[in-house]
């Protein structure tokens, strides 16, 4: 059988230190799949995006293991740079297209960034997945926040990454462009078999994936198959109402 796409074990992460150090992960362990959409939720502080960061190899944990497609996410920082660089697709809320070149040369960025050659059509039938084929030429800047959302999901996939890492990537975006855009990533994950890890708020969103998993006070508070936004959401309330309980334990 396949490696997992992403397979983390006993992941902690701990900020400052002494009386003000913050625990925001304890030993949080997901094991996903190849070709699955999962959401990350939680509420606000719960971990989420320190869960991803570390995962996506941007911060470094204080304990655990990473490894995806099979491979260990190196400690070394330069190592661990071209790993990303090569393994891991990253989109952010407002993770910024370079702005003087246009969507084909941000699509193919990353290629060129890993000295790799760039085959002639890949980013145009990239961004022809994404809707974006009339655009191959458009500055950033010429373009809407969501069709610059869908550049950057492109962009991300174009290594054929073995996990796409999205955090709150409709989080700017009006209903309409926010559901093209999680339309995207589920067909990323359905027709292309890529792997995407979401960190979203809105339980609509979160009811694209295949699975929610749920974040509390840093650890893993339950999981979601087949998530409906109703689910999602009274699930949500839950937590909400657990966390003082969790906190009041000092565990
Ligand atoms: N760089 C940092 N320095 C110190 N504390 C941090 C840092 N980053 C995060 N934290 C703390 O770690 C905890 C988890 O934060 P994180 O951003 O992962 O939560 P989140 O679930 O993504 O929250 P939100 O939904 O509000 O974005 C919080 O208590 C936060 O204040």
């Amino acid at each position: 059988m396949d490696a997992p796409a992403l397979d983390v074990a006993g992941l902690s992460m701990t900020y400052g230190s002494g009386p003000g150090a913050v625990r925001a992960l304890r030993e949080v362990g997901l094991r996903l799949q190849r070709g699955t959409f999962t959401a990350l939720m939680g509420p606000s502080g719960s971990g989420k995006s320190t869960f991803l960061n570390c995962a996506a190899g941007l911060e470094r944990p204080v304990a655990g293991s990473i490894t995806i497609g099979g491979r260990t996410l190196p400690t070394d920082e330069a190592e661990a740079t071209l790993f990303r660089r090569e393994r891991i697709g990253i989109v952010f809320q407002n993770l910024n297209l370079l702005p003087y070149l246009s969507a084909r040369q941000n699509v193919e960025l990353p290629l060129r960034l890993a000295g790799h050659q760039v085959p002639r059509d890949l980013a145009r039938d990239l961004l022809d997945q994404v809707g974006l084929v009339d655009r191959v030429s458009s500055l950033p800047a010429e373009m809407s926040g969501g069709q610059q959302q869908r550049v950057a999901i492109a962009r991300a996939l174009v290594t054929r990454p073995d996990v796409l890492f999205a955090d709150e990537p409709t989080g700017a975006l009006d209903s309409r462009t926010a559901r093209n855009v999680l339309g995207i990533l589920r067909g990323a994950a359905d027709r292309m078999g890529q792997t995407v890890v979401m960190v979203t708020h809105d339980p609509v969103a979160a009811a694209y994936a295949d699975q929610v998993v749920f974040l509390a006070d840093g650890r893993i508070a339950g999981q979601m198959v087949n998530p409906t936004p109703e689910a999602v959401a009274s699930q949500m309330t839950h937590l909400d109402q657990l966390i003082p309980a969790l906190s009041g334990a000092g565990a």
